[in-house]
């Protein structure tokens, strides 16, 4: 079975097989070694350059995967047919094998019933209620930076920074827990080291192991599967395990303690971090709420919690490495900047509230375009559960010529979103796609975008996906960049180092210096306060 399973795509044809595509590097693993290496930004523009916005991906033993940022077709795996696009198997069936129900993130029915509850934590209305936690936590980052600056210019390495700051902010504005004090320069938190060594472990897991992951998690207890995982000789999946246990271990101890202090009452909840306001507080008081239809199992409120973590905080440190890397390049868009804020302070006389934060529009704009041209996660997968026809905006044409407008998808086929490729089409965005743009935000944008009906939650880009799974945290993510960059870039003027920097295409972007190989992940800039 598993022989006709591994082989059965090298003798049975495939109606994707008349989809162009590159061609395999190697029998064994297509092109996905070129595709998911840390340097395919080149490969990737190549493809989309050479063969459109449909490419057929050769996988594993001849396996025809999708590469796909076809407006049309996006709209259906998001949107219309969305029960039938799910994600890949990954993060959750890897940590259910170790953990039993799953550190990271809910399948199915239980999915359904968090995103209810959830939904109104992350409205605009609670997030003006956590403003004081933006700014308080904020503050503290800004103060141990300007400490480290005191003596003159100094180079900083800000993704260390900025990976703190992510991780104490969805601490108290997720989980009402702080992680970290942001006073001085210390080894950051466990957790952090986990989430960034999560990525490249699963990776090192998910292309052998796919096909058996699936069946792996439903063989027996928990207990047992740990068992077995302890006993295969595979240093990826102990790697991954010790990395999962670290993650569940410091969340079971925020669950319980909260648990205790709501047990205790008003008073108790009153004294913790996050004063009961906390996503975290609000979801497990939802859910003592719920009818017994809708209550989760603890478990799933714990995987919900490492899911928070992990979703928040690599992203977000990734996007503002990416924003301040691009302001210390282009000093002129810093200075404008810099006024914009100087000029809203002074209007006000105090710190911006949520709405006058959120109107300025060279903040704005600067955000929109650094998400825009660098979305910080570059791709996602989903599967076909059955066959479907696939409709496209701008058909292709076959490897026997013939014009093709609907694809027909064979259940099982594997589909990469391009989510940076759809960001950068200049079919929607024009020739000037690929420059860092932050004035085209300014006019209105071009016909072929607003026409375009792409499902993305934000601003007519991918960067955040759509549909039912798409991200919870976009305005979360978003006020936290503003209030970031409100801050530090009235108090720094920030300049490039000598250092070169990489950005790896892994599942978060992230910057590294000396090759794109190293995974000691930092951004080096030369910090120097305003007032020296
Ligand atoms: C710039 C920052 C961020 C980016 C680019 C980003 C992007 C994404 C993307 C692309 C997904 C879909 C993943 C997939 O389907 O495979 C996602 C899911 C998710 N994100 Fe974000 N995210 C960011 C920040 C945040 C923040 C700050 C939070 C929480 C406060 C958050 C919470 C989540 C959650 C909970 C999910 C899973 C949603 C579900 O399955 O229902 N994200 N994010």
């Amino acid at each position: 079975w598993l022989f006709w399973k591994a082989c059965r795509t090298l003798f049975v044809r495939s109606s994707l097989d008349n989809i162009p595509g590159p061609p395999a590097t190697s029998i064994w693993t297509g092109v996905l070694g070129q595709i998911f290496n840390p340097d395919a930004w080149g490969f990737h523009e190549e493809i989309t350059k050479k063969y459109g916005s449909v490419i057929k991906i050769k996988a594993i033993l001849g396996e025809n995967q999708l590469y796909v940022f076809d407006p049309k077709a996006l709209h259906q795996i998001f949107t219309k047919d969305q029960h039938i696009f799910e994600e890949t198997p990954g993060f959750i069936e890897i940590n259910r094998l170790v953990l039993g129900p799953g550190l990271l993130g809910t399948l199915g029915e239980s999915h359904r019933k968090q995103r209810k509850m959830l939904n109104p934590v992350f409205s605009i209305a609670h997030m003006r209620e956590m403003m004081p936690i933006f700014y308080s936590v904020m503050y503290r980052l800004r103060d141990a930076l300007v400490t480290q600056v005191k003596d003159g210019p100094k180079e900083i390495d800000l993704l260390h920074w900025m990976s703190r700051a992510a991780l104490e902010l969805i601490g108290q504005g997720g989980l009402g827990y702080s992680f970290d004090p942001l006073t001085e320069e210390v080894v950051p938190h466990p957790y952090i080291k986990a989430i960034k060594g999560l990525g490249p472990a699963t990776h090192k897991i998910l292309i052998p192991g796919r096909y058996l992951l699936s069946t792996a998690v439903k063989i027996g207890t928990p207990s047992f599967r740990r068992t077995i995982v302890n006993w295969i000789p595979w240093k990826a999946l102990h790697d991954l395990r010790d990395l999962t246990d670290v993650m569940h271990n410091v969340c079971v101890g925020i669950y319980e303690s909260k648990k205790k202090a709501l047990l205790e009452g008003d008073e108790a909840v009153e004294r913790q971090m996050g004063r009961g306001k906390d996503i975290l507080s609000i979801l497990m008081r939802a859910n003592t709420d719920a009818s017994d239809v809708d209550r989760l199992p603890e478990e799933e409120l714990l995987g919900q919690m490492s899911t928070f973590i992990f979703a928040a905080t690599d992203t977000t440190s990734g996007a503002l490495s990416r924003l301040f890397h691009l302001l210390a390049t282009h000093l002129n868009v810093q200075e404008k900047l810099r006024q914009e804020l100087g000029e809203a302070r002074q209007k006000h006389g105090r710190d911006l509230s949520y709405d006058e934060l959120v109107s300025l529009p060279y903040l704005d704009a600067i955000v929109r375009e650094t998400l825009r041209l660098y979305a910080p996660v570059n791709r996602v997968s989903r599967i076909a559960r059955q066959d479907v026809s696939l409709s496209l905006s701008n058909p292709i044409r076959g490897l026997d010529g013939c014009e093709i407008r609907n694809i027909a998808i064979p259940k099982n086929t594997v589909i990469i979103i391009g989510i940076g490729s759809c960001n950068r089409n200049p079919e929607l965005w024009g020739p000037d796609v690929d420059e860092w743009k932050p004035e085209r935000w300014l006019e209105p944008l071009p016909e072929a975008v607003t026409s375009a009906h792409l499902p993305g939650v934000y601003s007519n880009l991918m960067t955040f996906i759509g549909g039912s799974r798409s991200c919870i945290g976009f305005k979360f993510s978003q006020l936290e960049m503003k209030i970031v960059l409100a801050l530090l870039v009235e108090s720094f003027k920030i300049t490039a180092s000598n250092k070169e920097i990489f950005w790896r295409m892994s599942g978060i972007v992230q910057p590294t210096v000396s090759n794109i190989h190293s995974t000691n992940f930092q951004l080096p800039v030369i910090l120097q306060s305003t007032e020296q």
